[in-house]
């Protein structure tokens, strides 16, 4: 055999060392198996223990012959395994070292490598950067450092990898979980990993033997098996031959040829079978680390039982020696591969009931046997020994996964590491912008393909992350989004083949990757002008142009009617569907200043409100409660009100007009819907960042009281003008004290 393996090398003497081989390792591990129960170490510790190690080695030079190929000092002794790791070989001189958390602060800022202008930072859309192009931005090589805002998610994330612990990270799509699990994998120590072997158990074909070892030598012993077996064909088939040719020449000096060539068959297919017994020898590695360059990240979202927890496979031929050994049919899990690692698992809540059991025993045990998943299967009488799954879990998901996860799962991870809830937006400061223009870069380089962009296109780019926020002073940070605007720009650019990205294309690709809801809403829009639905002229009474949003980042209009009759019994409040509760709602609180300024009982009328021609979409929110009171004042009041009016904002019950999310949207499908004049609460007022297109054709008027609104929205002097006299005179400015405690919800679940 040749001398340059290493010291799992099977020994000379082929047969017996072949049984030496795996005896060696099988009692070490049953060694280790009775050490384990008594307490002494468990098989999550496995990789660093030189027990095992050194067990390693005898393993495979019980026959005296581990080779110089390890054996450093020359004495042609054992060397323990757990000295051999992948990096020292000198082949594998060009391994970087993975950086371990001890390396970072909690929080770490990179430097863009570029000058700043300090002085113009405040008003500089790149917060000062002094760059031509994106070209001129560095990006830094760690993950961790890529991630922008979400700094206590970061800060959980290295805090966690320090300690290994779990993390649940809830939020919404594209906001950076699992780019925090990846990071999470970077920061975690490479020299724990292993690599999971399992072997045939000559005692129990359906009870499988597992044994771990350090990262890089499951490959070795695997060959060293294979280098055995093979010698181990080799002597048997000259054997075969011998016989065979025996019998061959034995038939023809006695002149039975036919006799001869039956019985060479015979014994050629003798050999053929029992050499297959060899074979099973040879191990299965589930868990190859050897090529790893950090600990292992396993995405697990959506993988069904088998994927997640290992699966034994089904084997058609059973018996007759054309069966598979039940070692060989072996699979791992993503809890298994994620050893020592990540195990990261999106829209947690969409695993079963049972899985999730499981999934918590694994995360206990912190080993998992493999078994099979389908009862129907040959795979399920096979159970191996436990495996190693000794991974820190990042379970994430937005408020629903939560709500339907077991809590037993939740409670785990709650017990034994942390939750941080993913911002959506982050305050818009030079040192963010600045961040916004690494965000680009990145994005460029991660593509491999795109045109790096100009220092203009950037700043359309933060423009409009600003735009997608609808918080003021605030930059959103739903960065997949925003990434898909930075690619498709990067393409239009591509296909004219520009040296850089510009302007230009930004614009375009945002009118290019208009989302489903914006198309729908466009499309609405236009559909309604065809019917001529939309009333955007002269003055109704009891009909308000209300707005609502659609999605997250487009507007629709909504007329809403209201019409009062005598009621018949008690006084109600109707409208359609899922939309009276809102309907009442607004009644209920536009009532209070009703009764203030007006002879009329409501209790005695019946109030029939109308959202013209809308789904369920969009109007969920209170942000019609004006248009409702508007169109409820002006119906009880037989004012008109005006067409080329559209409006949007919540209403207090003393008439402060509070903030709404969504407004720039809710402005822009004004306009496009052919409005002059839009009421926002004032509160919304540095929330506005509508396209230039649109600024010329709409009056944005931001109100802060009832009465403001009344004045712009309801025609008629001089019936109007008396009744806002009356409504000034009731409603006071309670509204400065009361809007601090109203957020804006711009991008919270449901103030539309
Ligand atoms: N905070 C961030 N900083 C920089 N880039 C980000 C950030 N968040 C997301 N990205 C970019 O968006 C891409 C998608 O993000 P990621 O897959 O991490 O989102 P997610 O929150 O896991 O979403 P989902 O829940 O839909 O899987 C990332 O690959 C990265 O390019």
């Amino acid at each position: 055999m040749s001398n340059d393996t290493n010291v799992d090398d099977p020994p000379e003497d082929t047969d017996s060392t072949g049984e030496a081989t795996l005896e060696a390792e099988q009692s070490e591990q049953s060694q280790r198996d009775e050490r384990e129960s008594d307490g002494e170490r468990s098989s999550s510790e496995a990789g660093g223990d030189p027990d095992v190690a050194g067990g390693d080695a005898e393993a495979g030079g019980d026959g005296d012959t581990a080779s110089g190929g390890r054996d450093s000092d020359g004495d042609g002794g054992d060397e323990p395994i757990d000295e051999f790791r992948p990096g020292d070989d000198s082949s594998d001189e060009e391994i970087e070292t993975v950086e371990t958390v001890d390396d970072l602060g909690s929080s770490v800022d990179v430097d863009p490598g570029v000058e700043i202008d300090e002085e113009n930072a405040e008003d500089d859309m790149l917060g000062g950067l002094m760059v031509d192009s994106t070209a001129d931005i560095e990006v830094p090589d760690r993950l961790v450092d890529q991630v922008i805002g979400q700094d206590e998610a970061r800060d959980i994330i290295i805090k966690a990898a320090k300690q290994r612990r779990h993390v649940m990270m809830i939020g919404s799509p594209g906001t950076g979980k699992s780019m925090l699990a990846k990071a999470m994998s970077q920061l975690l120590p490479q020299e724990d990993l292993q690599d999971v072997l399992v072997y045939h158990n000559p005692d129990d074909g359906n009870e499988p033997k597992v044994r771990t070892v350090p990262a890089g030598k499951g490959e070795q012993i695997i060959e060293a098996h294979k280098e055995e077996a093979r010698k181990r064909n080799q002597m048997r088939s000259i054997l075969m031959w011998i016989i065979i040719a025996i019998i061959v020449g034995y038939a023809i000096i006695t002149g039975q040829i036919l006799l001869g060539i039956l019985a060479a068959g015979i014994i050629w297919l003798i050999f053929r079978y029992t050499s297959r017994g060899t074979d099973a020898m040879v191990p299965n590695m589930i868990v190859d680390n050897g090529d790893q360059r950090q600990a292992p990240f396993e995405d697990a979202t959506g993988a069904h039982a088998g994927a997640l927890l290992g699966d034994v496979r089904h084997d058609p031929f059973q018996s007759g020696g054309m069966e598979t050994p039940s070692h060989d049919r072996v699979e791992p899990g993503g809890i298994h591969k994620a050893n020592k690692g990540v195990l990261f698992v999106d829209e947690i809540n969409t695993l079963d009931v049972r899985t999730q059991q499981k999934l918590m025993t694994a995360i206990q045990e912190g080993e998992f046997s493999i078994t099979g998943q389908s009862e129907r299967s040959s795979g399920a009488m096979v159970q191996t020994e436990p495996v190693p799954c000794d991974f820190v879990m990042i379970a994430a998901g937005n408020l629903d996964a939560m709500e339907n996860m077991h809590p037993a799962l939740r409670s785990r991870i709650k017990g034994y590491g942390y939750e941080v809830y993913m911002e959506d937006t982050i305050e818009d400061t030079p040192e963010m912008r600045r961040k916004y223009a690494r965000f680009v870069a990145q994005e460029v380089e991660r593509d491999g393909r795109l045109p790096h962009f100009t220092r203009d296109a950037v700043e359309e780019l933060i423009l409009e992350a600003k735009r997608r926020a609808g918080r003021k002073e605030h930059l959103t940070l739903h960065f997949r989004n925003l990434g898909g605007l930075v690619r498709v720009a990067g393409d239009i650019a591509r296909a004219e083949d520009k040296e850089f990205t510009e302007r230009e294309d930004v614009l375009q690709a945002k009118r290019r990757s208009r989302s489903i809801e914006q198309q729908l809403a466009d499309d609405y829009i236009e559909r309604r002008k065809d019917y001529e639905l939309q009333v955007t002229e002269d003055g109704i009474e009891g009909r308000v142009n209300g707005l609502a949003v659609m999605g997250e980042d487009s507007g629709i209009m909504l007329p809403v009617m209201a019409e009062i009759a005598p009621a018949q019994g008690g006084g109600q409040v109707i409208a359609t569907g899922k939309l009276q509760e809102m309907a009442e709602e607004s009644v209920q609180n536009v009532s209070a200043i009703i009764k203030k300024f007006s002879d009329v009982d409501l209790s005695e009328k019946d109030i029939h409100i109308q959202f013209v021609q809308a789904g369920q979409q969009g109007v969920d929110g209170d942000s019609a409660s004006i248009t409702v009171a508007t169109a409820v004042i002006s119906a009880l009041e037989d004012i008109p009100v005006d067409q080329s009016v559209a409006m949007t904002g919540s209403l207090s019950v003393r008439g402060d007009v509070l903030p709404v999310g969504g407004v720039t949207h809710k402005i822009e499908a004004a306009a496009k819907a052919g409005c002059d004049t839009v009421i926002i609460p004032k509160a919304n007022e540095q929330d506005v960042m509508i396209e230039d297109e649109y600024d010329e054709m709409v009056d944005i008027v931001p109100c802060s009281n009832i009465s403001e609104v009344l004045d712009v929205a309801l025609m008629g002097e001089p019936k109007k003008d008396s009744l806002v006299d009356r409504l000034k005179s009731i409603t006071g400015s309670a509204f400065e004290g009361s809007q601090s405690a109203v957020g804006a919800g711009g991008s919270s679940p449901s103030p539309q």
